[in-house]
């Protein structure tokens, strides 16, 4: 069976597997025809489930929506306008241009770093459209078709995308993705860094459209909260206020996604493709989309104290993400020389001590502690806001487990020391 991401098994003790497609030559799973499905299945269970009364995460959706409620050809419109906004943002002048890890081919990638602009940008066009008349409040009436038209989009693009991968040279193909199956290729993309020209497909798409619209969908859903209720409720503002910090920060640190497992190791296909475009923007802006139908009584002791969560949770996620990437871009800086490591048969050294001493991927625990805090200002009574936590759980548990098994690969012995000396994952003493 090919190594799916989603099928791997556990790392640490285990043996380290070669990725190129199915190791044993026999016939891919149908893990990924069936995701292909259930990814926008649950996408839309959740637009439909987060409108609705009961608003049960697990319970059967309200109804089943028609094609004359999905199809719009204004929202496809809508899609890709703002995707050719983005497109437009990210060919503008950028302040810095950084260059990713080294290729197969010994090359390197010239990625332009203006995220952060980019964000702001579109701030300031929207503000100017609100203030100019643009009917922002209605997008929340829109978010079905408006799923509708990003899964399509997706869809078509992946497609796009393979036909690109069958003339591209076998150095530019990702580990993983090239199996000789059609769906399951399709599904984990077969190019690593598709581009034409200088733009580059899946770093635009990991960071511009999808993360933007996140917050785009939140305000929405705020100003329409604030329509029909006078002001938007303080469980409202910061879920809004988490999600903008969260969205801000990557797009700041826009230049640490080039050593994500993303870009320097998976294919750009409908997982990503999907995930980046429908996933994010739909599913992640839940607690929000929940918040307008259900609002939630939350007083400022316990707002302050989810804040505090917020915080330890940030603090945590940014401090282990620098300290990391600080460290692969200069060992001697100042602020990583002093810590504890173990040297790899690469050269690459592992940090054991700060951040990445304390559990083997801190950076994951400060992002769930942070997923913990977008979900309590919708209160304890409903399963449906603590989906984002849930299924984030399972991604990184799973993400940490394919993390361990290529480091396993990379840096052999070293990488066992480490996990003995560092023995938890992700939560100390726990995992
Ligand atoms: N919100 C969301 O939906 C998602 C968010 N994320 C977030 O994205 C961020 C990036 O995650 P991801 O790309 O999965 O992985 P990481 O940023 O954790 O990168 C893992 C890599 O770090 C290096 N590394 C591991 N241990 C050490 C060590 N002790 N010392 C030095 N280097 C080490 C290894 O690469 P090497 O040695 O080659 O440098 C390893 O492959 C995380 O903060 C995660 O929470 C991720 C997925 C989804
Ligand atoms: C649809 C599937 C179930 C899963 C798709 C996974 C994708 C949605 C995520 C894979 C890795 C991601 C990252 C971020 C967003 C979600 C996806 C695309 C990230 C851009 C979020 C912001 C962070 O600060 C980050 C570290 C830059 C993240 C990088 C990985």
């Amino acid at each position: 069976m090919p190594r799916e991401p989603w099928i791997w098994k556990g790392a640490c003790g285990g043996q380290g597997e070669p990725e190129s497609g199915p190791p044993d030559g026999s016939p891919p799973s149908p893990g990924a025809a069936a995701l292909m499905l259930l990814l926008p299945v649950t996408m839309f269970h959740l637009l439909l489930v987060a409108r609705s009364g009961p608003a049960r995460l697990l319970g059967p959706p309200p109804y089943l929506p028609g094609l004359e409620e999905l199809w719009s050809p204004w929202a496809l419109l809508l899609c890709l306008t703002w995707l050719g906004l983005q497109a437009a943002l990210y060919l503008l002048p950028a302040r810095k241009v950084a260059e990713g890890q080294e290729l197969k081919d010994k090359s390197r990638l010239r990625y332009p770093i203006n995220g952060f602009q980019a964000l702001v940008l579109t701030a300031l066009l929207v503000g100017l459209g609100v203030s100019a008349g643009l009917p922002l409040s209605a997008l929340p009436e829109m978010l079905l078709p408006l799923a509708f038209a990003a899964t399509l989009t997706a869809f078509i693009f992946s497609l796009l995308l393979y036909l690109k991968a069958l003339v591209a040279p076998a150095s530019a193909l990702a580990p993983g993705g090239n199996s000789g199956n059609l769906i399951y290729d399709f599904f984990l993309g077969r190019e690593l860094n598709p581009r034409i020209c200088s733009f580059d497909f899946k770093y635009f798409c990991e960071l511009r459209p999808g993360l933007i619209g996140w917050v785009l969908i939140n305000l929405a859903l705020l100003m329409q909260e604030a329509e029909l209720r006078g002001s938007p409720s303080l469980a409202m503002w910061l879920v809004n206020g988490f999600q903008l910090l969260y969205v801000a920060d990557a797009l700041w640190y826009e230049e640490a996604v080039l050593t994500t497992m993303d870009i320097i190791h998976d294919g750009f296909g409908f997982m990503l493709a999907f995930g980046d475009l429908a996933w994010v923007p739909f599913t992640y802006s839940l607690q929000a989309q929940f918040l307008l139908y259900h609002p939630q009584p939350l007083g400022w002791p316990l707002a302050s104290f989810i804040c505090l969560i917020n915080a330890v949770g940030y603090y945590i996620f940014r401090g282990a993400n620098s300290q990391k990437n600080t460290f692969r871009k200069n060992p001697s800086d100042p602020r990583v020389a002093d810590l504890e490591t173990i040297s790899t048969a690469t050269g690459r050294r592992l940090l054991v001590s700060g951040w990445w001493g304390m559990v083997r991927h801190p950076n994951y625990l400060g992002d769930l502690i942070m997923a913990l805090a977008w979900s309590l200002p919708c209160g304890v009574f409903h399963l449906l806001p603590y989906f984002y936590f849930l299924y984030f759980t399972a991604l990184l548990v799973h993400r940490e487990d394919r993390d361990e098994r290529q480091c396993l690969q990379k840096y052999g012995l070293a990488w066992h020391e480490y996990c003995q000396r560092v023995p938890y994952r992700i939560v100390p003493y726990v995992y």
